[in-house]
């Protein structure tokens, strides 16, 4: 799958959003990737989440788990284990504490396992899953995502294999072009803002 392909799933599946959107990280920006209006279509996300998988096998080799940050990592993660032949476990946060593995997750000794996240802005949400995993006894060998908007400039701390990769500009609060400035803002992401 080409990341033309990848984009116009998005672009049938009406995941490519204009407006004045709060990212998970602060920012705002004028375009937002619904991911769950792909993840509400499970032939559609297996297309583009097995399209990920063959990239991950390609560049990391066998891959043992699939680990992500919920909520919008879940379904992706799980799917994309699905392809790999992987087990699927994900990070999650009670309000206000970081990412943890719960329920009996692990990472069992001898394990390979590869992060996999929706979409990376920042890279924060990654970084925090990937600070979460690191007593695990298992091996952490690499991220994924489906679609990286930072042009390539979040840094993980380790590899990170994106389907696709765009820069899309994000602003400061105090910083919005004024067309930004002129439409209300929406956050349509699971994290609390500070303050909130
Ligand atoms: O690279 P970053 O700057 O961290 O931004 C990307 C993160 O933002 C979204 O999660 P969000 O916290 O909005 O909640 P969600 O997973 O429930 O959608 C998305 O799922 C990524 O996890
Ligand atoms: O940075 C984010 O919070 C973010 C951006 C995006 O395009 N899609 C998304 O789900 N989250
Ligand atoms: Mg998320």
């Amino acid at each position: 799958m080409t990341s033309d392909d990848v984009l116009a799933e998005f672009r049938s599946a009406g995941a490519l959003l204009e407006g004045h959107f709060v990212l998970s990280s602060g920012l705002h920006s004028a375009v937002f990737l619904q991911k769950m209006a792909i993840f509400t279509d499970p032939v559609r996300t297996a297309r583009v989440c097995g399209a990920l998988a063959e990239r991950i096998e390609e560049r990391y080799g066998r891959v043992d788990y699939v680990v992500s940050p919920a909520i919008g990592g879940i379904v992706p993660g799980y799917e994309t284990a699905r392809a790999l032949g992987a087990k699927a476990i994900f990070v999650e946060r009670d309000p206000g504490k970081p990412f943890a593995l719960r329920r009996g997750f692990q990472i069992p000794k001898g394990a390979r396992a590869v992060m996999v996240e929706d979409i990376v802005t920042t890279g924060l949400s990654s970084r925090e899953c990937l600070a979460a995993l690191t007593s695990e006894p298992g091996e952490v060998v690499g991220a994924a995502c489906l679609i990286d908007r930072s042009g390539g400039k979040a840094d993980l701390g380790m590899p990170l294999v994106a389907l696709v990769t765009l820069d899309i500009p994000n602003y400061p609060a105090d910083q919005l072009p004024p067309e930004l400035a002129a439409i209300p803002a929406v956050k349509p992401g699971s994290r609390a803002l500070p303050g909130a």
